[in-house]
């Protein structure tokens, strides 16, 4: 964590709605006047799509798993590194992983590779991270330990593939066969990886449709804002004006004294009174660190 140079992240699944989310993001730095260095987790890949394939195979071969979740196939100690340069300097290294050809036109490249690394962060705000590993820790790497705002973004586990599967098979030209696959591939990793980042979390947004998704890899689509509620979990964090949310935001309620529940088209509306103060605050003391370190410079 650093008052003076602060990292929002957030974390969630393939498919989970981490990038749709960026939106409300982008409106609440917009409205403040905050100059973002955005990174997106798929960055941190460790191979381009050509390269994993080799990996898979090599790995089926010798009878164990390799996923996108994991730490084989993503270079945390790179992630890692950006956060911890970001928090000391406010600068670092980042990269784009390109999924699709819209993506990969502009760089002259072709889908499933990387951008070269280029320099991140020169005036810049705050870093704003969204991917797969956010909040992750593991024996050998600490990324959340920089992070001081990290936020969930998980819906249930069915409408979860739904959203991976649908996205997968429209955008990025997988087979509902192959995204089935990686699915059952990743499950070791996601249960390692991805799920503990959770209960790290400062507040979860966990998406729950209301329409049945019992058989989610038949789904045709994808259930709507409106077919579904938002529960959101605060974790230690104090003087959370609950009276206000649930004034401000029509239908919404309390499921438990640290949990509100707001229909799922309010979603952008809840994150952007959920989120504005907690950023606005973290602004605030890094104006205050500038400031402290200005007055000692000029000793
Ligand atoms: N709140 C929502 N309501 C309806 N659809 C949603 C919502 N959030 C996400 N989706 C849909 O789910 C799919 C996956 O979302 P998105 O691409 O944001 O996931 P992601 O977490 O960024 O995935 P990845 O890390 O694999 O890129 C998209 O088709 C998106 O439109
Ligand atoms: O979204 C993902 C992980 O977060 C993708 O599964 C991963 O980036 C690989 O992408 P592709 O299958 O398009 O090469």
């Amino acid at each position: 964590m650093s008052s003076r140079n602060p990292i929002i992240a957030v974390t969630g699944s393939s498919g989970a709605g981490t990038s749709t989310t960026t939106e409300s993001f982008e409106h609440i730095f917009r409205s403040l006047g905050i100059r973002s260095a955005q990174v997106e987790g798929d960055s941190f890949h460790r191979y381009s799509r050509q390269e994993m394939d080799v990996e898979k195979r090599k790995a089926r071969e010798e009878g164990r798993n390799i996923s996108y979740f994991g730490d084989q196939a993503n270079d945390f100690d790179a992630l890692e590194r950006l956060f911890k340069d970001y928090s000391e300097t406010g600068r670092g290294k980042m990269r784009r992983y390109l999924h699709t050809f819209d993506e990969a036109v502009p760089y002259n490249q072709m889908p499933g590779t990387f951008t070269p690394w280029e320099d991140l962060g020169e005036g810049t705000d705050l870093l704003f991270y969204e991917g797969l590993h956010g909040g992750v820790v593991t024996e050998n790497n600490d990324v959340a330990q920089y992070v001081d705002l990290l936020i969930g973004m998980v819906p249930i586990v069915n409408l979860e593939w739904i959203q991976k599967i649908i996205r997968d098979t429209s955008q990025r030209g997988h087979s509902r066969e192959s995204v089935t696959a990686s699915i059952v591939r990743s499950m070791e990793d996601y249960i390692s990886f991805i799920t503990p980042q959770f209960s790290r979390t400062h507040i979860n947004f966990q998406r729950v449709p209301t329409v049945d998704t019992s058989n989610p890899f038949s789904a045709k689509a994808i259930p709507s804002s409106d077919e579904s509620f938002v529960v959101i979990r605060f974790r230690e964090v104090t003087d959370i004006d609950f009276p206000y949310y649930l004034s401000m935001i029509d239908g919404s309620f309390m499921s438990r004294v640290n949990t509100l529940v707001v229909p799922g088209g309010k979603m952008g509306l809840a994150m952007e009174l959920i989120l504005t103060p907690f950023i606005r605050d973290l602004i605030r003391k890094k104006e205050e660190a500038n400031k402290q370190l200005d007055w000692m410079s000029d000793l």
